[in-house]
């Protein structure tokens, strides 16, 4: 998951696409791009880091234009946090073309080959979001003759996008001098919306992820993009739109509500924060069934994301709610960093225990998810260590078995402490007294009761059913094999090249 933000307006977009990235910020932490249009074409400027680390006032002053789009990244399965694969990226013909992505291609190896053999495109990064600009710009290129675009030219090229490339993408991008483009892959996977503003000098529409962008900026939310739909918002501010796949169906990451989004965003029409509030009560029923009454003294929620989920929960059992962790808000968010050394490190840093909360207490932790297990093994220690009497653990989420492949960096089913393990034998690995996990249908549930037009979910991490089709156990192999074993970083890829070139003068 990264996110993704575009405007099109009639004042300069720097300021505005610098504060809704900052409102994505919890996306992605890897890196952070910007890329304006204007009469001279594009400026760009991004970077590896935060987005108050990446943006300098020199480089916010290099950034004019009425139009432009921005992105925060958390790299993918296949690609690296590498500098260079930093979004957005840009292709220079058959027009100037910037895009940005949030999502994963299942197909982007293949994609390569098809670039360099048939589409003869030069591809420079490991990214497939990379792929994916130059598959939109040769598609683009397809669907035009001369130098005028015109809309149903560029939708022309998107119906092709969906043909060719499989996976999650939300996607926006600009095409200097006509306007800005988003859309959405035919399953609905990553989440897009889209907003709008009257100004003085005209209407202002801004496409983004989470609708928290849209309103933290004072835009009106006007709708989620539909699955396989394209919208084209010309630099006049005029909006087109058309559905631009074959059979879409809309069936959003239960990841996202989970975990991944703001709880203060609402996504395809259901509430994030409603949805953990459900995940909760349908958790309050399990630990009844599953653990005694009496056996609990106090709920604590794992600050941030499980907040909602424990405090209905607590609610529902007629218990205690206390904050017995204390978060350090300088510290990011741990799941999505690179590399487990970092994670690890992060937990005790992040959080800290106070006493009082838990000296001979049975305490009842909740988290909204388990995933490697970095954060509930070393909160269990530190509730130990604070003096509680007996740690019983409780997840908002199923267990994680399965690795994802659609925008969430879970590739290696070896690092899910879930996979190939039952409830007990995480709870022993986690060293908690008792665990209780929610029911993948339970937190299906907790979303469709929120808004019941929503029946399908990307739950593939829960159930091990991937909905594009596509994934067979050989590529799930392959991705964890190239995970396993990272291709040396481009720099050295070329010193060893030349040092070859040079052994072989010699
Ligand atoms: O089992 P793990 O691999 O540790 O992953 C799961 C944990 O990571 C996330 O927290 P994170 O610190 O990323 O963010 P938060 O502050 O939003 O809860 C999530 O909320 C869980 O606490
Ligand atoms: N998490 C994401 O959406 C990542 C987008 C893209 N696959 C990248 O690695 O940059
Ligand atoms: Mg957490």
């Amino acid at each position: 998951m990264c996110g993704i933000v575009g405007v099109v307006s009639h004042s300069p977009v720097n300021q505005l696409l610098y504060d809704a990235l900052l409102l994505l910020q919890h996306r992605g932490q890897d890196a952070a791009g910007i890329a304006t249009n204007h009469a001279n074409g594009f400026s760009m400027h991004k970077a590896n880091g935060l987005v108050r680390d990446v943006f300098r006032t020199r480089n916010m002053r290099s950034l004019p234009g009425n139009t432009g789009l921005g992105q925060v990244r958390y790299p993918t399965a296949g690609s690296s946090s590498s500098e260079e694969e930093a979004q957005p990226f840009y292709v220079n013909a058959p027009f100037g073309i910037i895009l940005a992505h949030n999502g994963n291609l299942t197909n982007a190896e293949q994609l390569k080959v098809e670039m360099f053999k048939n589409d003869r495109r030069h591809l420079n990064t490991d990214s497939d979001t990379e792929v994916l600009v130059n598959v939109f710009a040769h598609e683009l290129q397809q669907a035009t003759t001369g130098y005028s675009l015109d809309p149903a030219a560029v939708f022309k090229a998107v119906a092709m996008v969906h043909k060719r490339v499989r996976g999650s993408y939300a996607v926006v991008a600009q095409i200097a001098g006509y306007g800005l483009l988003g859309f959405r892959d035919p399953y609905g996977i990553r989440p897009m919306c889209l907003g709008f503003n009257e100004t003085d000098k005209g209407s202002e529409y801004m496409l983004a992820s989470e609708s928290v962008a849209l309103e933290g900026l004072g835009f009106r939310f006007l709708r989620d993009v539909m699955p396989g739909e394209a919208i084209f918002i010309d630099n006049d501010g005029k909006l087109y739109n058309q559905q631009c796949a074959d059979n879409p169906t809309l069936n959003p990451c239960a990841f996202e509500f989970v975990y991944l989004a703001r709880p203060d965003s609402v996504i395809d029409g259901a509430s994030v924060y409603a949805s953990r509030l459900k995940m909760g009560e349908y958790l309050a029923e399990k630990v009844r069934r599953e653990i005694a009454s009496g056996e609990i003294d106090v709920v604590m929620p794992i600050p941030d994301s499980s907040r909602p989920a424990a405090m209905e929960l607590a609610l529902k059992l007629n218990l205690d709610y206390r904050e017995g962790f204390i978060k350090n808000r300088y510290i990011g968010r741990t799941f999505i960093m690179p590399g487990q050394g970092l994670r690890k490190k992060s937990v005790r840093q992040k959080l800290n225990a106070i006493g009082s909360e838990f000296k001979g207490k049975s305490v009842l932790l909740v988290d909204d998810s388990i995933v490697r297990g970095t954060t509930s093994r070393e909160i269990v220690q530190m509730a130990r260590e604070a003096g509680a009497k007996r740690v019983i653990f409780a997840s908002a989420a199923p267990p994680v078995k399965f690795p994802n492949v659609y925008g969430i960096d879970m590739p290696t089913r070896d690092e899910l402490i879930a996979y190939g393990r039952t409830d007990e034998e995480v709870c022993r690995e986690i060293t908690a007294d008792a665990l209780v996990y929610q029911d993948v249908e339970d937190l299906k549930r907790s979303i469709s009761d929120i808004n019941p037009a929503l029946r399908n979910f990307e739950a593939s991490c829960f159930d091990g059913n991937y909905i594009t089709g596509d994934i067979s156990r050989d590529y799930l192999d392959r991705i964890e094999f190239a995970r396993k074993n990272p291709k040396p970083a481009l720099e050295d890829a070329v010193r060893s090249q030349l040092n070859l070139n040079l052994a072989r003068v010699d």
